[in-house]
């Protein structure tokens, strides 16, 4: 049987590691045939993180790093295919997305940067591949992400129903498929981030398991209010964003807003809220969605946020008009739903198809999105 295999390669802004996602677009539709995850070493979690944090770096440490990533990737690769018993030349391309260091869509003078050299993926591996994917979106006038909405669109959506696919990353973002209308898919707000950057200050944990810590914890409603008084919430889409905004010194500074009125709170009290406003921000962007035939809704779970048992609860409880489930039970593993889309972004520019969506991103018009690189 003939094969189209694309590598789809994802590390996202929880800097857990790199996704490896083996899909076959010969079939109908495309199907998952292999994944893999390798976590981030601990040295270049700690440079990128120290960028990413700081927004400020050395233009060697910068060339270093970026090299580092793409040496990563190909290893990354290499080892996935003769795990698969898979040689390059049945590969035809790679899509690989790259680090995202920084993310900046409002500036006067907009931009995104993802890092690791893809030339170096390209020769390493001896495949063609394809990244640097947002630029082309921002140049033409969009956010340059989320870019995944085209790829849930093309994968998930059902005539019959309204399709959510929520993505609970460092950052969570939704794709709204609406039959008969153009897709809407925007970032909602700190998907783990906030999550992670607590319990890895209070606890030196890089996560709180299945929200085990913040269940120990009760909701700090004067809290909650405090966070959830954000301007990104109440602007319209297209908008995207990232940990240049939600980060450690935003959280601070919510807490100490907090403090100027109450003089103390515990550390469980404030992960357990930090939860509920991850699960009230994505909530309230689902009960915003319009539905006057009465269609189901269904929303799609995916990300490593769909782990974590207290947060699946929250959102469950919120949105009882919902079927809440995961991606993984309509066919794509939750783990490997991104990597497979930048599969699918990669087989698009190849073919010269388009692959972003200007009701999603704001762009003036459908582009094929992404670099090639050879060897
Ligand atoms: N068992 C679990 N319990 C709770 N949280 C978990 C669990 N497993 C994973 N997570 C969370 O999922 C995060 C990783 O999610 P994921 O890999 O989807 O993020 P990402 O792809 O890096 O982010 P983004 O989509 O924003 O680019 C971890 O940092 C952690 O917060
Ligand atoms: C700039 C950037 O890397 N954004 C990521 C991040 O992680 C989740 C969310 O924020 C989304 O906007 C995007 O990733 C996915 C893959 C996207 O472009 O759809």
């Amino acid at each position: 049987m003939a094969t189209a295999y694309y590598i789809g390669v994802m590390s996202g802004t929880s800097l857990d590691g790199v996704d490896l996602a083996l899909m076959d677009f010969a079939q109908t539709p495309p199907k998952l045939i292999a994944s893999d995850f390798t976590s981030m070493p601990e040295p270049l979690r700690f440079a990128i993180g120290e960028i990413v944090k700081k927004g400020e770096v050395t233009l060697q440490q910068l060339g270093e790093v970026d090299h580092q990533l793409g040496l990563l990737y190909a290893d990354c690769i290499n080892h996935f295919l003769t795990k698969q018993g898979l040689k390059a030349s049945q590969i035809e391309a790679i899509g690989c997305h790259g680090q995202t260091i920084w993310h900046s869509p409002q500036s006067p003078f907009p931009f995104t940067t993802q890092i690791g050299d893809m030339s170096l993926v390209a020769v390493k591996t001896g495949i063609t591949t394809v990244g640097d994917f947002r630029r082309k979106d921002m140049a033409y006038g969009g956010q340059g992400a989320p870019l995944v909405p085209a790829f849930h669109q093309a994968f998930f959506a059902d005539e019959q129903r309204i399709t959510a696919v929520l993505n609970i990353g460092g950052i969570s973002n939704v794709s709204l498929l609406v039959p008969d209308q153009e897709t809407i898919g925007y970032d909602i707000g700190a998907g783990n981030t906030l999550l992670d950057l607590w319990i890895e200050t209070r606890q030196g944990k890089r996560f709180d398991q299945n929200g085990e810590w913040a269940r120990t914890g009760q909701i700090d409603q004067q809290l909650l209010d405090i966070l959830l008084d954000e301007p990104f919430f109440q602007q319209p889409p297209p908008k995207s964003t990232g940990r240049e905004l939600f980060n450690l010194q935003w959280l601070q500074k919510k807490l100490a807003q907090y403090h100027a009125i109450l003089p103390s709170i515990s550390a469980e009290n404030v992960q357990r809220t930090l939860l509920e406003f991850t699960a009230q921000t994505i909530a309230d962007a689902l009960q915003k969605i319009n539905n006057p035939q009465h269609l189901p809704c269904i929303l799609l779970i995916c990300g490593g946020g769909a782990r974590n048992v207290l947060l699946m609860e929250r959102i469950t409880a919120l949105l009882p008009h919902w079927q809440v489930s995961t991606t993984t039970e309509y066919g794509l593993d939750i783990d490997y739903v991104e990597a497979a889309a930048f599969a699918w972004l990669a087989y698009q520019r190849i073919h010269h198809l388009p692959s972003n969506l200007p009701s999603v991103t704001g762009a003036t018009q459908a582009v094929s999105l992404g670099a090639i690189f050879t060897n």
